[in-house]
């Protein structure tokens, strides 16, 4: 087995759709970033991504690469999911946290498993996704940013250490 960790913010801005686990939510501000800034799906892919040891999705994906201006995160997000079977790597468990203070997430967590069990080619019971405010508390809490994080456990098939 392989236990992996992820952490991205991206900023609040107006004029910017919000995504989040590949849903578009309607609100007022949304994320920036080179790619669709979709936070929870970067922590996802780096969560995997450092299981596996092979670095994280600035590395995979560069900002500088225009290729990826826009990009779907979705679309990186199978692209790891590729790189873990190639490992012969699959999803124990995923186990995820969405900190923004605004929107309220709760209605949209059950479409954004869907996507990533999708994504990830894995059942939707290997899949956690919550929300949290921060009580208004620092910059999540200020509506100036949302934050996630994401912890994966990973099987090795051929129970050689994924080598
Ligand atoms: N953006 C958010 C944040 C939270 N939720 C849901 O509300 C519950 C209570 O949040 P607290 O921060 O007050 O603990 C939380 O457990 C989520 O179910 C949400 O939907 N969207
Ligand atoms: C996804 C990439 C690539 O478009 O850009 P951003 O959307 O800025 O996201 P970030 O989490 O800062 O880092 C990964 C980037 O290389």
């Amino acid at each position: 087995m392989r236990i992996g960790h992820g952490y991205d913010v991206h900023r609040l801005v107006a004029d910017r759709k919000l995504i989040l686990g590949g849903v578009e939510i309607d609100h007022s501000l949304g994320l920036l970033g080179h790619s669709d800034a979709d936070v929870l799906l970067h922590a996802i892919c780096d969560a995997i991504l450092g299981a596996l040891a092979l670095g994280d999705i600035g590395k995979h994906f560069p900002d500088t690469d225009s290729a990826y201006a826009g990009a779907d995160s979705r679309v990186l997000l199978r692209h790891v999911a590729t790189l873990m079977r190639g490992k012969h790597a699959c999803i124990g468990n995923l186990d995820c946290t969405i900190v923004a203070q605004a929107p309220k997430l709760a209605p949209h967590i059950e479409q954004m498993r869907q996507h990533v069990a999708g994504d990830l080619v894995c059942e939707l019971d290997r899949i956690n996704i919550k929300a949290t405010t921060t009580e208004q508390l620092g910059f999540a809490g200020r509506e100036e940013g949302i934050e996630a994080h994401a912890m994966v456990l990973l099987e090795l098939r051929n129970g050689t250490g994924g080598q």
